[in-house]
């Protein structure tokens, strides 16, 4: 028998402050699997965040169902990681503290914590090492590069092991060259750790390197329009962007959405 999907949006609308509010989502449904990469791209606007806000439990939808990992979402989730795009260190704490910061909260770690506390800094400064950062554990968030921050970041966000990692424009802040070597550490974090992950992202490239499936919205009010599975072996590489696979693909993504757009001019015209 198939596994029951991991995350499981179905027929959500979601209106911003009531009656006569912003109507961010009509009927969106959508299905993620158990240990999938999904992104989700689209025009500006058009309801990326809220998706990530329903499916970790920061907002009720007003109707339809989200359901993860068999439970309907009715409260913040525990399970899930998240990274946004300004990595939210907390400047007066050092590397390897921001990261320990989810084993300070998050049960069955918080209780062990002062006993482990050894074994837990272990655990940090390995997932540190694997993203490129050993040597800057004690130094403050402050006195690293936005690259550097936005690794440390994504330790903190996954040092727990959550089933779930949600990134909403992670690396929407960097330079190009930042943003695609960091990249491969998601991807390598990912495939070490196989949490499921739901990345929200305007960059297409980025979704086409990191994702097995993207899905692409309709302008506000949101909805899934397509979707189309990337069929890239892993690790995935720089070079297989300069591939007409990949490049066909980045190309009849961007049409989809430039025609969602246009759409939404046309219907504010008339
Ligand atoms: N807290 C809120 N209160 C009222 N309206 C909101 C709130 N958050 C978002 N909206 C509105 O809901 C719609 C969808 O917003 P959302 O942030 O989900 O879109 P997005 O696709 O993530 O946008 P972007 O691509 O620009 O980041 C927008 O029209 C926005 O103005």
């Amino acid at each position: 028998m198939k596994e029951r999907p991991f995350v499981e949006i179905d027929r959500v609308w979601m209106r911003y402050n009531g009656t006569g509010g912003t109507l961010a989502l009509r009927n969106a449904s959508l299905t993620v699997e158990r240990e999938e990469f999904v992104a989700v791209v689209g025009p500006s606007g058009c309801g990326k965040s809220t998706l990530m806000r329903l499916v970790t439990g920061l907002w009720p939808a007003s109707s339809g169902s989200v359901i993860v990992a068999g439970k309907e979402v009715d409260r913040p989730l525990s399970i899930a990681g998240m990274a946004f795009q300004n990595p939210t260190l907390l400047p007066w704490r050092s590397i390897l503290n921001n990261v320990m910061l989810p084993f300070e909260v998050v049960e069955p770690h918080a209780g062990r914590l002062r006993r482990d506390r050894a074994s837990y800094e272990k655990q940090c400064l390995e997932l540190l090492e694997l993203v490129g950062l050993k040597g800057f554990e004690a130094k403050n968030p402050w006195q690293l590069s936005g690259g550097m921050q936005q690794r440390a970041s994504l330790c903190r966000a996954l040092i727990h092991q959550p089933q779930l990692l949600m990134l909403d424009e992670p690396f929407a802040a960097l330079d190009v060259f930042t943003r695609e070597d960091l990249w491969s550490v998601l991807q390598n974090l990912w495939m070490v750790r196989k949490p499921t992950v739901i990345l929200v992202t305007h960059d297409l490239r980025e979704a086409a390197f990191l994702a097995d499936r993207i899905l692409v919205m309709t302008s506000r009010p949101g909805r899934i329009m397509i979707e189309r599975k990337v069929e890239l072996p892993r690790p995935r590489t720089t070079e297989m962007t300069y591939t007409p696979y990949f490049q066909d693909l980045v190309q009849d993504l961007r049409g989809h959405i430039d025609r969602a757009r246009q759409g939404e001019e046309m219907a504010h015209a008339h």
